[in-house]
């Protein structure tokens, strides 16, 4: 497919986004309809799509309408592509731009705008990030880095370099967190590449990797990961503090990978139903990685940052306090209870931590830190309580 031709086909794919699909299905429909178009052609076509939906209102206000043709237009002004070598009308290339659609003038943006937020998210955003929100809020109108966490129980962050090298695959070490690369070339490799066919690798973000390392567990520990889901953070306690994992998720079949992901990366993850969890004993740490907006990964899923309403975001709230509750009780007396969300709005971070120990006294606060989003990590929140009696 020609340059134009995928930008034609983006146009196509989020007009049917637009229209209420889910961006993941509206691109697998698309290739199934188009078998001539190759991995290239719909990694292409995929990532004109993204780039578009987490920018989607600034590329409304630069194309002047809020459909495909409109949001692809407003694209490429802010891309600085000369928008008359997509739009030629020539082969499968759209066609060309309307007297209307030439007579551009540059938009003045709103602050919500700019920051390629929904206007009732932006007070939250700015509460929640306070002087860093603007760059915070560019950093997710990017693409998302591929990091990559070195499983150091089976080799060094050097032999793991090392390892991604032979298959072709560059990588570089992270600026500021122990143990983590950034893939940078040939990142399509990377699942069947030896560094993560063997376990040296598992991809995790930085900011979940820095939060990791930073929680008081000890090597021998009992941990249980109550919101576990696919086992990144199970994976990670494992490999980082060597402790004993038990995995539990309301959603059993969500774990249905954790074995596997364990077995590659030698770990001993205990995977239970929610009924087991009575009939173990009480655990040293618990953790609760909560269901939540995913506002500080906006980058990754951004049509989610547009579908989000303000009643989701309160039961979001109602749902985090429940689950420390129930969660809670499977702790210790004196042990360490943690709660993360990858979202840096207030109301799902200090605001569920402050509605939980208004009601359970018998915890107190000992930290506390939110990772800004920045290019380099996505948003992630988290706080650690211990038991007091
Ligand atoms: C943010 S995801 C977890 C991600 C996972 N910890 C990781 O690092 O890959 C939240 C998970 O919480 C689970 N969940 C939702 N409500 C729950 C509840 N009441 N009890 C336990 N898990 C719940 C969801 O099924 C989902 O898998």
């Amino acid at each position: 497919m020609t340059p134009s031709a995928r930008y034609a086909a983006a146009i196509a794919v989020l007009d049917v986004i637009l229209g209420g699909e889910p961006a993941e299905r509206a691109l697998t429909n698309w290739a199934r309809r188009n078998r001539y178009a190759g991995s290239k052609d719909r990694a292409a076509v995929r990532g004109h799509v993204f780039d578009v939906l987490r920018k989607k209102r600034s590329c409304a206000a630069f194309g002047a309408g809020g459909d495909g043709r409109a949001l692809v237009l407003g694209l490429l002004r802010q891309t600085g592509i000369d928008p008359l070598s997509i739009f030629s009308g020539e082969g499968y290339a759209p066609e060309p731009l309307t007297e209307d659609e030439l007579s551009f003038e540059e938009p003045s943006l709103s602050e919500a705008e700019a920051a390629d937020l929904p206007d009732w998210v932006w007070p939250l955003w700015r509460d929640g990030l306070g002087d860093k929100a603007i760059s915070a809020a560019q950093s997710q109108r990017e693409r998302a880095k591929v990091a990559l966490r070195v499983n150091e129980r089976l080799g060094s962050v050097d032999s793991a370099l090392q390892s991604l090298a032979s298959d072709e695959i560059e990588a570089i070490e992270h600026p500021n967190v122990i143990g983590c690369l950034n893939a940078v070339s040939n990142q399509r490799r990377l699942a069947q590449g030896k560094a993560y066919q063997t376990g040296l690798v598992e991809l995790q973000d930085a900011s979940s990797q820095a939060a990791v390392r930073s929680w008081p567990i000890s090597t021998g520990d009992r941990v249980l990961d109550f919101c576990a889901g696919g086992g990144g953070k199970s994976l990670a306690l494992a490999a980082i503090f060597d402790a004993s994992v038990t995995a539990h998720d309301s959603v059993f079949d969500r774990m249905a990978d954790i074995p596997v992901r364990a077995a590659r990366a030698r770990a001993s993850i205990k995977v239970v139903k929610s009924e087991d969890l009575d009939t173990l004993p009480l655990f040293d740490v618990v953790l609760c990685d909560a269901p939540c907006s995913g506002s500080g990964t906006w980058r990754r899923t951004p049509d989610a940052k547009w579908r989000l309403t303000e009643d989701e975001l309160r039961d979001f709230q109602d749902r985090q306090v429940s689950i420390l509750e129930s969660a809670s009780k499977f702790l210790k007396k004196g042990g360490v209870l943690i709660y993360s969300t990858c979202s840096v709005l207030q109301v799902e971070n200090g605001e569920t931590g402050a509605r939980f120990l208004n009601g359970n006294p018998n915890f107190e606060r000992i930290a506390e830190e939110l990772i800004v989003p920045t290019s380099e990590n996505d948003g992630f929140y988290h706080c650690v309580y211990k038991g007091i009696y």
